[in-house]
């Protein structure tokens, strides 16, 4: 066998189906610095950045972390079917702007959605195949008062509401393919990669497989 016939081949990984990750768990259980850790270490996934109609925390960006809009601004975007999905979580709305993952899917990344179970059976209904879920259990719900008190970025209303709601979210991890207790953080992130990495060899996502294996097969019958 030549090394041109091994060398010139591309090798099935390379050419991937993208996947969409989806993470979701009550607030304050750690998705946004989870997230936030994947999209540093890893060059191949990008976020799905919603709408909202929440008013904007200290230290969040416009078009990083939301894209925020008004009232009418949303609804125009229901209207108009510019949304994958949406929904309302503590009375505001959200929604995944569907231009933007349509396009980094078509460029082979995968995508990160930050998003509740409401918006999670929305894709699931659409795209089944190309989603994988996670859901973020916090270590116990003192600790998810903990981290919603010391993130420090919402009244003590707020926080109250939050977490009034969350055994109602929490009450959904059995719908997600895969359970994070996120006690220590850089090991969420560990299993987080691990799972990313095994889905991304899943044999239905390597695009190029049978025309690898029948190549091999010929260079092995010469
Ligand atoms: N369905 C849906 N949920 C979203 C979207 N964006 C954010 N969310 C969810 O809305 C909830 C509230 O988000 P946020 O106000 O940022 O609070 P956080 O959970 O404390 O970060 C979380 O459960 C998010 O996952 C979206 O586009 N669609
Ligand atoms: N594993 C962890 N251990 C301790 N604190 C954490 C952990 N994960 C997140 N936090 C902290 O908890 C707070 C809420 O996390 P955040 O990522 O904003 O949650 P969510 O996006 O789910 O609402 C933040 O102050 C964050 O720094």
């Amino acid at each position: 066998m030549s090394d041109a016939a091994t060398t010139s081949r591309r090798l099935p990984h390379d050419r991937r189906r993208g996947l969409m990750l989806v993470l979701s768990s009550p607030s304050g259980a750690g998705k946004t610095t989870l997230s936030r850790r994947l999209l540093a270490s890893d060059d191949d996934i990008a976020l799905s950045v919603s709408v909202t109609t929440r008013a904007k925390r200290p230290g969040e960006v416009d078009g990083v972390d939301y894209h925020f809009i008004d009232k009418p601004a949303f609804q125009r975007m229901v209207d108009d079917d510019a949304l994958l999905e949406h929904a309302t979580v503590f009375e505001n709305s959200y929604g995944t702007p569907r231009a933007a993952v349509e396009a980094t899917l078509a460029s082979g990344r995968d995508v990160l959605f930050d998003i509740d179970w409401q918006g999670t059976q929305q894709l699931a209904d659409r795209a089944r195949d190309d989603l994988v879920t996670v859901f973020i259990l916090p270590p116990s719900i003192v600790e998810l008062e903990r981290r919603l008190t010391t993130r420090a970025q919402d009244s003590a209303e707020v926080v109250a509401r939050r977490m009034a709601k969350a055994a109602d979210e929490m009450s959904h991890y059995a719908e997600y393919d895969y359970v994070l207790v996120n006690d220590d953080v850089d090991r969420s992130l560990a299993n987080l990669e691990a799972i990313l990495r095994a889905e991304r060899l899943r044999r239905k996502r390597q695009l190029g497989l049978s025309g690898f294996v029948n190549g091999m097969r010929e260079d092995a019958g010469r």
